[in-house]
Parts: C-alpha cells; structure tokens; sequence
C-alpha cells in the first residue's frame, strides 16, 4: 500500500505542443524562454543572477524531459551529473488549454468536448447575461466587458469601480467569466455571491470557470488582488482518479486551488495557503500526516497568475529557483513506496505575445514506486499520470491514458 504526491507546477511548460499553431503557440517554450533570458543576462536582480539554476528539478529529469520535448538543451543551464528520476513529456488531448481542463486531463479525465468562450474582445457577453447579472446581483451595472489582464483593468477601472459600485466584468482566451470587486468599498462575501449567481446563470453557455477577483487599495497606484480569490468551476465529466480513490475508502488532500479546480469531486481534505513557500509547507505537513493510499496534490499558482499571465520573465525565473530550493525538504520526507509525480496543466510563456496561456508540453517527472530513472518517453495525453496514479494506488484502469508504473526505459 502506498501513497502519492502530484505537485503541478502551474503553467510549466516545456516546450510547443504539436497542435500548438491551432492556438497561436507555435514556438512558445515556458521553460526554454525563461532560460534562454536568463543566460543573456535579462533576468538579473536584486531576487536571481545569471543562468537558470534549478539543480533539484535538473537531477530529476527536467531538462532531459524538455529536450526531448524541444529538440534542444535549455540554454545555460547546468545539467546534472547524474539523473535519479524518471522523465517525460505529456501532450495535451483535451479542447483547451485552461486550467481545469489541464488538472482534469492529469486526473485522468480529458475534456473532450468544447467549452463555451466570449471570443469577441470588446462588448465580450451576451446583453442578457449581463443583464440579468445586473438584475439578481442587484447592481448600478457592471465594468469592463472585455478581454483583459486581471492586474491592468483593476488599474484602468478600479476607481470608477469603487465610486459607482459596479463590478468588473471580464474574460481571456480561456472559457472563463471573472469578476474583480474591492474587498471593502464591495464586500468580500457579496463578490463571492455574485460569482454564484453568474455561475448559475452561465448554465446555458457551457462555460467552465467563474472567477473572484477580489483587491484592496486605495487608487490604481496601490491597487493589489488578494488571497481571497475563489474559483467556481463545473463538475469534471467523469470521475478523476481523485474521485475513484475517495471512493474506494482512499484520502485526497487537496492543497490550494486543487479542491476549487475539481469542483470539490474527489476531495477529502482542503488545505488552502497563500504563496508557494505556504504551499510547499502545507504539502511538507500533509505528507507528514498522509496515511496509506493517499493523494496529495498542491497547486502552485503564482507561475502562472504572478508571472507567466504578467509576462514577468525574472519573477518566474526567480520563482522556480525558490521552488527547486524547496524540493530536498520533499525529498527527504518521501517514503521509497512513495510515487512523487511533477507536472504542469499548461503553458504560460512570459516571453510571449499577449497575456494568454500557451499550448505546450508539460513535463513529468516521477520518483519513487521502484521506478528506474531514464526518460518515460513522449506521452501522448496527461491522463498518462492519472493512469499511473490509479495503478500505484490499487484502483481498476482509467478509460484514457498509459501508465507509466513499471515502464522499464531500457526496454522500451
Ligand atoms: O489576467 P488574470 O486576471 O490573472 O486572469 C488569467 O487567469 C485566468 C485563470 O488562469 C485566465 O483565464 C486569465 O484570464
Ligand atoms: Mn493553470
Ligand atoms: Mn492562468
């Protein structure tokens, strides 16, 4: 009997999907971007200097994994000396390329179908949404309307916002309708409201998150989001290996974003934290805690919502340094029968156009459950870690994916 740790890493790619150019990411490369700055020198500061240093990721396989992905080592970093991980590449299989979508594929249930998006970028909802938004959430009106970075409209519309009462509305590439509201001059309690109102309203068009966007401030020259985000998503289309686990009389500790992106399926303990040193410390005491056949999964979300949507190249660089340097306290923690899997949902290349995910490969790099270290090969769909996590915890088969548990890469 044994137990699992998945750490997605939120927006970690390594490198352009095959059906990348289908999105407009033909070329995007989180990790080989933020590397390749970082060894030209773009990325030094008072937080990093000089080339990309992530010596715990490197032992475990991840540049190993992005050059197979990519065709090309990650420019000026310094490989390992020897490898202890098994290494891979997922592609994704599921429509989109958003965050539950990602997490659900990984659970083992791909998104087959296509989610609902407001693809205009002006005027983006449909009047009656947002009139009856207007209506049940009893409001002057609303903001924005539009595709925006969440950090920009809060700047251009959060005065207007805290004088007439109106919430900002708006939308990006992925299926999603977010709300932004001051916690003080709105309220915290009535912004979660009206996120469920809009998630009942959106029934109808299919689409897959609402999001709070709560901040504080006085004026657009101090305005910040806070930690009291909520995501409101639908219910995953089947059951994920997180759900199948519970079932079965499993545990699944479910660390940040986790139990909100699974619509709360599969979930048997939450806990939440705020910046990813908080996050590695609640995962460090869920491991401590965790019994046999257990899952533990952490989000860590600033990759992408701090840095990657930012498009802040040294900040994601100098968050990923201080995520590697957290790594041996998980290692050391780790049991031998222990499966510990690092991936990501997506992409988020800070180095490109827009503010936008990017489709691209993930890496998975998975230790322990008497895995050889040695390269797991081109996976073809996320749901290959799902699978895998179904068979090292004595649950039947997912539908979807190939489990790489006891993949012998001398054989292959
Ligand atoms: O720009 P912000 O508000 O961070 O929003 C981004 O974060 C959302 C969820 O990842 C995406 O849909 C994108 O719009
Ligand atoms: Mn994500
Ligand atoms: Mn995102």
């Amino acid at each position: 009997m044994t137990r699992a740790i998945v750490l997605v890493l939120d927006s970690f790619g390594i490198g352009a999907a095959p059906d990348a150019e289908r999105f407009g990411d033909a070329g995007a490369d989180t990790l080989g971007h933020i590397a390749a700055a970082c060894s030209r020198g773009e990325c030094d500061g008072a937080d990093r200097q000089g080339s990309l240093a992530l010596p715990n990721l490197g032992r475990l396989g991840l540049f190993h994994a992005h050059r197979e992905s990519t065709g090309a080592w990650a420019e000026g970093v310094e490989l390992p000396a020897e490898v202890i991980g098994a290494y891979g590449h997922a592609g994704e299989i599921s429509s989109g390329k958003d965050t539950p979508s990602g997490h659900w594929e990984i659970a083992g249930v791909p998104v087959r179908f296509d989610w609902g998006y407001f693809l205009d970028r002006e005027e983006s909802f449909p009047p009656e949404l947002l009139a009856a938004l207007i209506r049940e959430g009893e409001l002057p009106g609303v903001l924005g309307n539009c595709h925006a970075s969440g950090t920009e409209i809060i700047a251009r519309l959060g005065e207007q916002h805290m004088a007439s009462g109106k919430p900002i509305v708006y939308t990006s590439a992925d299926s999603v309708l977010q709300i932004a509201a001051h916690e003080e001059s709105f309220g915290l309690a009535r912004l979660h409201a009206l996120c469920e109102t809009a998630r009942r309203l959106l029934e109808p068009y299919n689409i897959g998150r609402v999001i709070a966007r709560p901040f504080v401030g006085q004026s657009a020259a101090d305005f910040t989001r806070t930690a009291n985000r909520r995501d409101y998503s639908v219910e995953p289309p089947a059951p994920t290996v997180l759900q199948k686990l519970c079932d079965d009389g499993g545990e699944v500790i479910a660390i940040g974003k986790i139990a909100d992106i699974y619509a709360h399926c599969g979930v048997t303990r939450t806990l939440k934290a705020s910046g990813h040193d908080a996050l590695m410390d609640a995962t460090l005491a869920a491991l401590d805690e965790a019994g046999e056949r257990s899952l533990v999964m952490t989000n860590f979300v600033d990759f992408d919502t701090l840095y990657g949507h930012r498009r802040d190249v040294t900040g994601y660089a100098a968050a990923l340094e201080a995520f590697d340097a957290r790594l041996p306290e998980l290692l050391a923690r780790l049991r031998d029968s222990d499966l510990l899997v690092i991936t990501a949902d997506h992409g988020c290349d800070p180095t490109w156009h827009g503010t936008d995910h990017t489709r691209e490969r993930v890496p998975v790099l998975a230790l322990g459950a008497g895995l050889a270290p040695g390269s797991l090969g081109a996976r073809d769909t996320f749901a290959d870690i799902g699978q895998s996590l179904a068979a090292h915890l004595g649950l039947p088969p997912m539908a979807d994916g190939t489990s790489f548990i006891g993949f012998d890469p001398l054989a292959a």
